[in-house]
């Protein structure tokens, strides 16, 4: 292991198994804090079983909604309600049902100018620093208890693109990204490494077969954006039997 090498690869065997775990490292996180709890979310279809699991009762009941806050890492220029917006995912799977509205903190693309990313981005980054109670992040003290993240197959995450500039963004929280080089083809709000660094724990959910081949860039130590990503607690990478490379032990 390279590159992002303090990370925690747990292999599990399929989606229902993923999703179970992170439920489980979530739960964990909300249990170790006794106040206010801030769960940075991501979107795309890797953590659509997660959502699901905790809408279920037997999640819900575990979860202290009125202290747990929501936020997302990252988001596209695309109205509230379409299927591509990345919080309006999760508050359809289980947000609306479960959390309280003022405790759900969405980037505000869907009002904010798409010719303008970077003013929405200070929108958002404004938001960040109010909660958090400071315009500087202190590594003693992580603005989230928890960061889900995904990894693209050309190795982004969030909506932090190979090559792009905003991977050496160390002093605004949130920037935008005029536009996306994968679907959908939008202008994008993404918050910075540090920003998502600022977490006490740090969680990729990646399966499928068709993410085998970007892992085993990932795991040589590839220069990549998803391997540029990690907490400044702990960082850890759900990883099934489909996209776990073979010298890895993958099927
Ligand atoms: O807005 C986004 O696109 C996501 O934040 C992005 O970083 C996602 O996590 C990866 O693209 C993986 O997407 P899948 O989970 O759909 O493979």
């Amino acid at each position: 292991m390279a590159a992002n090498d303090n990370r925690h690869v747990i292999a599990v065997t399929d989606g229902a198994a993923m999703a179970a775990t992170a439920a489980e490292h979530l739960l964990a996180r909300t249990a170790a804090n006794s106040g206010r709890v801030a769960i940075c979310l991501t979107g795309g279809s890797s953590p659509k079983l997660l959502y699901q699991l905790l809408a279920t009762e037997a999640y819900r009941s575990r979860i202290p909604w009125e202290r747990v806050h929501w936020f997302i890492g990252d988001e596209r220029f695309v109205p509230a309600d379409d299927p591509l917006n990345n919080m309006g995912m999760a508050q359809t799977i289980f947000l609306n049902q479960c959390a309280p509205t003022a405790n759900i903190h969405p980037i505000p693309t869907a009002t904010a100018d798409p010719a303008d990313p970077d003013r929405g981005a200070a929108l958002y980054e404004r938001e960040l620093q109010s909660f958090y109670g400071a315009d500087t992040l202190d590594q003693a003290r992580p603005l989230f208890d928890l960061v889900l993240m995904g990894v693209g197959p050309d190795g982004h995450t969030a909506s932090l693109f190979p090559g792009d500039p905003a991977l050496d963004e160390n002093a605004r929280w949130v920037v935008g990204v005029p536009r996306a080089n994968v679907v959908p083809f939008v202008p994008r709000i993404t918050l910075t490494l540090p920003t998502l660094a600022s977490c006490h724990e740090m969680l990729f959910e990646v399966s499928g077969r068709d993410k085998r081949a970007i892992l085993t860039r990932l795991f040589a130590g590839e220069n990549l954006p998803a391997n540029r990503a990690q907490s400044s607690g702990e960082t850890t990478w759900l990883v099934d039997r489909e996209a776990l490379p073979g010298d890895f032990g993958g099927q």
